[in-house]
Order: C-alpha cells, then structure tokens, then sequence
C-alpha cells in the first residue's frame, strides 16, 4: 500500500551449523502503516529477532524482500544498506545500540545525520535522562541504559522504529515513559515494529502479529 513505511514479502530465512539446518523463517509476509504500531508476538525461537535483523537490514533473508517506503532494503550490499537505515530506520537492540568509549551525548551526536535533529538534551529529557549526557554506557543502569539506546534510535527522527524488547528491563514508570515515546512517535505519522513478550507493550499497538515456527499463525 502507499502509507507502508516498511513491509516485507515472502522472508525465508535458513541457518545451518554443522549437520544441523534451522528454517527460521518460512515466508513471513507484513506490512507498517504509517502512524502504526504493531507487535510482533510468539514463543522463544519463533523467528521473531530473525525477523527483526532482516527487517532492519542486519541481517539478508535468503528469499523474498525488505521495502522501506519506496526504497528496497534487501539483497544490497551491506554498506547500501547501513545508509539505508541511517536516513530511514531507528533500531533498538536488546543487545545495545551504543558505542562503550563514547558518552550518551557523543552517541547521540554520531548518529544525527538527518536533517530534523532535536538536541541531545531534549532528546534525554524525552525519555527521562535529563542530565545524564556526559555519562558514559556503562556508567548508567540496565533501565538507563535502554532509554538512552531508544534516544539514539529516535535521534534521526526516523520514518520507522524498530525495537526489540523496548521495555525488557524497566519498572512500570520508566515502562510507561518509553510507551507513551513509543506510541507518539505513531501519532507523527511514523510506522513502529515492535518484538515483544510484554502484554503491556502490546496492550499500546494497533495490531499484534503472531509468530509460530517461522510463520504468521492464523
Ligand atoms: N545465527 C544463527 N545460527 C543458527 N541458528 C540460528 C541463528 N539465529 C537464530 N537461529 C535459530 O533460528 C530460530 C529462530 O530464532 P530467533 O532468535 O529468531 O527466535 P526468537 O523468536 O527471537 O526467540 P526468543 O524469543 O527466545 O528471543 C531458532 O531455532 C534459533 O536457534
């Protein structure tokens, strides 16, 4: 449709390790409206980060493809792709999206390419870090440290957001700060993709996806 900011059609995706192949996904075909949030849901080893890696071109499906609006994500060289995402994509990684060595102002800074940038400051008072930008990573908390990777991932002002697991670590205040981020980021008209095991973050999407062994359950 017209007013997809993301969608993808018929992703395989297969892993082998040794004698061993995984089929992690199996022809995952969705779309992201723009001003939509959708939940992606499913038991552990569903395919859902699989998912998630392809969609934000970190990883390449084995077949099918990865749109951006207009702009095909997938099966392009890896440094395409990286500038893909920087003008188009914010990502939110359980793993971290910040560099250790840098402070949370300096990793906001690297990553504001775009043209609408908001300042560092009132980046990190959105998600409620006000003050915190000289700090570096590991001096911050679990919770913290989540917030700041969604003020990276937002910075670009980016069409779609990405996350996984968006509130993994939070207690209900901070979870609910980072919703209401989230969830406005759709009411300007942004797409939100979200990978999650929290009935209260899809309590907040406007559609929850089901992943069921590499496949969208009925
Ligand atoms: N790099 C890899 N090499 C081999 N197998 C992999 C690799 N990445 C994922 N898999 C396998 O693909 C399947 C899907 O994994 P994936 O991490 O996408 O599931 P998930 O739904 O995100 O699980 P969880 O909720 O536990 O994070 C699993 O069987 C997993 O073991």
């Amino acid at each position: 449709m017209a007013d997809d900011v993301l969608s993808c059609h018929d992703l395989y995706r297969f892993f082998r390790a040794g004698d061993e192949e995984t089929l992690a996904l199996r022809g995952v075909s969705l779309s992201v409206a723009r001003g939509e949030v959708v939940a992606v849901v499913g038991p552990s080893g569903s395919g859902k980060s699989t998912l998630l890696y392809c969609l934000a071109g970190l990883d390449e499906p084995d077949g099918g493809a990865v749109t951006l609006g207009n702009e095909r994500l997938s099966h392009r060289p890896e440094l395409e792709r990286a500038r893909i995402r920087s003008r188009r994509l914010g990502v939110v990684l359980q793993s971290g999206n910040l560099l250790a060595h840098l402070t949370i102002d300096a990793n906001l800074r690297l990553v504001q390419t775009g043209r609408e940038r908001q300042l560092p400051d009132q980046l990190l008072e959105q998600v409620g870090l006000a003050n915190r930008g000289s700090a570096l990573p590991r001096e911050l908390s679990g919770g913290e440290l989540a917030r700041a990777g969604l003020a990276v991932a937002v910075s670009n002002d980016p069409d779609v957001l990405l996350a996984d697991e968006p509130t993994g670590e939070l207690d209900g205040q901070t979870e609910q700060l980072v919703l209401d981020l989230i969830r406005a980021r759709a009411r300007d008209g942004r797409g939100v993709l979200l990978v999650t095991h929290s009935p209260a973050v899809t309590r907040i999407a406007d559609r929850v996806i089901t992943l069921s062994d590499g496949r969208i359950a009925a």
